[in-house]
């Protein structure tokens, strides 16, 4: 599998016209914009992990029923001193590095012995962010890298430490209606304290407001929840909304921050610094968008490990969210590159699948309910969230389908009922093999796969002034093992899983991780009420 997982990919910079069979409809006109790791060794150095690689970004333009595609990577402070030295010398998620010391551009990383908390690196290889105008390419460390999204150039750096106090962030915000920004991150050690914070990032600030300032200036916090220890905060990949609350996960994956500060001189990598505690439980908080505070009930789950929530809604009192949960971290222990280049089938079996599950957690909760009772009446689901005593709420979700990651929904039914989820079908391996439309209503699904494809993250486009929420169509990049057929753009119907369309291009494609779709009304219009949030 070293030819998906770790090959180094060619970049495309001059875009490249696609054979398109099938029409693309009419109507579907603008730019999928997708990111992923597309280099994984430099020089004689090899990444030891596959989401160490560097970012490469890349694009399909779609217009007119015809279909570009471009690709380049992110020059990151850390591509360019990695290419300019010849190896590896900035540490990612599995791999630590060493700089060059006669270099003084990272003479910083030598404050790792002084500091507790280490500069991390630029490489923002997980997803794309929209900000007002601008798209950012986001990872989960204090840095995102502006880019070009037409060109794929990579602009300025941004330092969320210079706006909000945090060390690490999701690469998987929330938008709200106008296009503003709602994140998570973790604020580490911190004047002696290590916590969760939310934080809002406006879309537009008006000019007088402005005064000719960055809009970063008025990125404003939310909302901090105290880490439930000092030294070491959970993990988390991403969070859930609901029109009037968050849904936040701290679960017992977590960063042991003591073993962070000493990665560097033991010359062991982050990844190692990060363990799951099945002996622990995993909280639930819920925080009130109205009053920015958590609400008070406890409520909490079995340990698993959440990477990805899917949506969250408000329904009768309770919040009903959905998530991909595993019983461990053996996700992460599979993207090893040396557990995906030797022996696949072997070394690449997950320990535990990833299951689509169902939690309900009452907003009111009942002080005459006796101890042990079901507090939760909606019949939509079978989720319990039983009470216990001190006024503690365990929850018990109920598991949807298994097999299934990297969901998308409809983004305009974020934080409200819904009833598609698209995603990747995974069974053991990390192989994606069909692309995956799950009724949640009917409980039933619908399939796309072909030989030989391995499909990327689907991401729903709606119909202009769609009713029903399925009105649309899927993108998805296709990579494929077999040498003699091309990568390629598939496009769904989205209602009946059929293929419309496919755009095939005979490029070096990577396969890429999360990335958003920017209608071409997007490049002029400013950020109105027909914007089309990207989804999370
Ligand atoms: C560099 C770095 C990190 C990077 C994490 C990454 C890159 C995670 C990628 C996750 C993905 C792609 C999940 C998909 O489901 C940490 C651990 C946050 C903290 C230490 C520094
Ligand atoms: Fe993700």
């Amino acid at each position: 599998m070293e030819i998906i997982f770790g090959r180094n990919r060619k970049e495309q910079l001059e875009p490249v016209q696609a054979t398109v069979t099938g029409k693309i409809p009419a109507w579907l006109q603008g730019t999928l914009l997708r990111n992923g790791p597309g280099m994984h060794t430099v020089g004689e150095s090899k990444y030891n992990h596959w989401f160490d690689g560097l970012a490469l970004l890349h694009s399909f333009s779609i217009r007119d029923g015809e279909v570009t595609y471009r690709s380049k990577y992110l020059r990151s402070d850390t591509y360019n001193a990695n290419i300019e030295a010849n190896r590896i010398v900035v540490s990612e998620f599995g791999t630590m590095a060493y700089p060059d010391p006669c270099k003084n551009i990272f003479a910083k990383a030598f404050s790792y012995l002084s500091h507790t908390i280490p500069d991390f690196t630029d490489n923002c290889l997980i997803n794309i962010m929209k900000c007002g105008e601008d798209f950012y390419a986001t990872t989960e460390t204090n840095y995102i890298r502006k880019i070009d999204p037409q060109s794929l150039e990579t602009l300025e750096k941004v330092d969320y430490r210079k706006y909000v106090a945090i060390n690490l962030a999701t690469a998987h915000p929330h938008y709200d209606k106008a296009g503003n920004v709602l994140n998570m991150g973790t604020s580490i050690v911190d004047k002696g304290k290590t916590k969760y914070v939310i934080f809002k990032i406006p879309a537009t600030v008006p000019e007088a407001k402005r005064k000719g300032k960055s809009p970063w200036k008025h990125t404003e916090v939310f909302c901090s929840i105290p880490s439930r220890s000092l030294l070491s905060p959970s993990y988390y990949h991403s969070f859930g909304v609901t029109e009037n609350f968050v849904v936040f996960l701290e679960q017992p994956f977590k960063l042991d921050i003591l073993k962070m500060a000493t990665a560097y001189v033991r010359g062991v990598s982050w990844a190692s610094c990060m363990s799951f505690h099945r002996e622990d439980k995993t909280y639930i908080h819920v925080i009130d968008q109205r009053t920015r505070k958590p609400v008070s009930t406890k409520f909490y789950t079995d340990p698993m490990v959440v990477f990805h929530h899917v949506n969250a809604y408000e329904e009768d009192g309770y919040i009903l969210f959905d998530v991909i949960a595993y019983e461990d971290n053996s996700l992460y222990q599979l993207f090893y590159l040396a557990n995906l280049n030797q022996d696949f089938g072997e070394n690449s079996r997950l320990t535990s699948v990833p299951t689509l599950k169902r939690f309900a957690v009452p907003l009111h909760v009942d002080k005459n309910a006796d101890v042990g009772s079901n507090l939760i009446k909606v019949a939509s689901t079978r989720a319990t969230a039983l009470k216990e005593k001190d006024d503690q709420v365990y929850c018990q979700p109920e598991g949807l389908y298994e097999g299934l990651e990297l969901p998308r929904i409809n983004y305009s039914h974020n934080g409200k009922p819904y009833r598609y989820i698209f995603a990747a079908e995974v069974q053991w391996s990390p192989i994606p093999t069909k692309i995956l439309k799950y009724d949640i209503l009917t409980k039933s699904s619908l399939t796309w796969s072909e030989e030989c494809c391995w499909p990327a993250e689907p991401l729903f486009v709606p119909t202009p002034g769609a009713k029903d929420e399925d009105d649309g169509v899927i993108l998805s990049a296709i990579v494929s093992t077999d040498p003699q057929k091309p990568p390629f753009l598939l496009i769904l119907d989205a209602k009946s899983f059929t293929e419309l369309a496919r755009a095939s291009v005979d490029v070096d494609m990577h396969l890429d991780l999360h990335g958003l779709f920017v209608p071409d009304a997007d490049w002029d219009v400013k950020a109105s009420d027909g914007y089309m949030a990207p989804q999370a």
